[in-house]
């Protein structure tokens, strides 16, 4: 099958010298289905999805049956960003054939009782994660996305309204150099912008390349829709909606997920997101490294940091080493992550143990009746 490779690259279909995906993975579910085109999921929709294959292109396309059990989990099933393997019918919308896997999943948990985690946007290369460099400003904000979106992506920090900070007068935000001093020690790119001036904003450039996918999180009025205006340039009214034909006919402008910049990149926007659960599956170990090497030296290993004797942690806090408000998002976040860990760990037997229920009555019916 042949297929446009540079409306592909527009929307972030990354490929080598010879035209060939990166993904070794990616390569064989083309050879294994060579009737099929690749195609990316800007929108999920109950019965099905739209999907891309050019930066002005948004059609249907009829998902795989099973995606659509009740049942199946739900990050299982495409989201944006995902790169799908489609093949066009004569009579029907195209169908697609295969979930192209994952070379990175920005997740969270989902709120409610049942434990689910919710796709924020799959294959992107780098999340910049927007925070207003004034009043707003939050390392333990901060924090928490850092731990959750780190899903084989690389997190970038940008801190919008540095017009507005006082740039000479660093006691304007609070804590901000803490953080920045925290964040280039564990070797995260940090950037401030003015959001709003696009000479500013080519400070993200390095992110910016042809092929490469981008993803915005930060709380409501950090800047994300600014910044995206700003990268987006002139072609905002062109590329930041799409007009779609509804059944009368009419042109109704909806919201586009994927919106390619003319840098070559492209952009995913989410749906604001105004709290991030951790699914379970972070590490806390690997954004709080150096509380844990602190924590290393209390005398117990089973030290809750509370009255022990011996304990590092109270020491370090005590000696402003470690700041104090750090450490409690730690535990505090520590926790969270165990608990929907232990969610996950019970869905998974859950599920193990319906299968092998339902392999038991299958046999006892089989047994009985001579079929399933
Ligand atoms: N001076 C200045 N103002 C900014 C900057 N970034 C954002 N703002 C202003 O901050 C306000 C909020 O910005 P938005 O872009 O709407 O924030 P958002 O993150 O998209 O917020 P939601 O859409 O609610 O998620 C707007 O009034 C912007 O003009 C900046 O770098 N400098
Ligand atoms: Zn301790």
């Amino acid at each position: 099958m042949t297929f446009d490779l540079a409306s592909l690259q527009a929307i972030g279909w990354a490929v080598d010298d010879t035209g060939q995906p990166i993904d070794a993975s990616w390569r064989e579910a083309l050879q294994a289905h060579p009737q099929a085109r690749p195609a990316r999921v800007s929108e999920q929709h109950r019965s099905g999805y739209i999907v891309a294959d050019a930066p002005d292109t948004a059609f249907p396309v009829e998902s795989l049956p099973e995606w659509q059990r009740p049942r199946f989990p739900a990050e299982q099933r495409p989201g944006v960003g995902d790169w799908v393997l489609i093949e066009d019918l004569d009579t029907a919308p195209p169908r697609i054939v295969a979930l192209l896997p994952r070379r990175s999943a920005i997740k969270r948990g989902a709120a409610g009782d049942h434990y689910r985690q919710q796709l924020i946007a799959a294959n992107v290369d780098t999340v910049f994660v927007v925070c207003g460099l004034d009043a707003d400003f939050n390392p333990r904000r901060i924090e928490r996305y850092l731990l959750l979106v780190r899903g084989g992506a690389e997190p970038v920090i940008v801190l919008t309204k540095a017009d507005q900070a006082g740039a000479d007068d660093p006691s304007a935000v609070p804590e901000a150099e803490a953080t920045l001093a925290e964040l280039a020690e564990q070797g995260i790119a940090v950037r401030a912008v003015n959001a709003k001036d696009p000479a500013s904003v080519t400070a993200l450039a390095p992110w910016l390349g042809p092929g490469r996918t981008i993803v915005l999180v930060g709380s409501s009025g950090a800047g994300k829709s600014t910044l995206t205006n700003t990268l987006l340039g002139e072609q905002r009214m062109r590329t930041g909606e799409v007009r779609e034909s509804d059944a009368r006919g009419r042109h109704t402008t909806t919201h586009r997920a994927l919106i390619p910049l003319s840098s070559g990149a492209c952009l995913i926007d989410t749906p604001g997101m105004r709290e991030l659960k951790p699914t379970g599956e972070e590490d806390v170990a690997e954004n709080f490294a150096d509380v844990e090497a602190v924590a290393a030296n209390c005398r117990f290993r089973d030290c809750a940091h509370a009255k022990e004797p011996g304990c590092a942690v109270r020491a370090a806090i005590e000696s402003g080493e470690l700041d104090s408000r750090r450490f409690a998002n730690y535990m505090k976040l520590s926790e969270e992550v165990a608990g929907a860990a232990d969610k996950l760990a019970g869905r998974r037997a859950e599920n193990a143990e319906s299968k092998v229920l339902g392999k038991a009555v299958n046999k006892r019916l089989q047994d009985k009746y001579g079929r399933r």
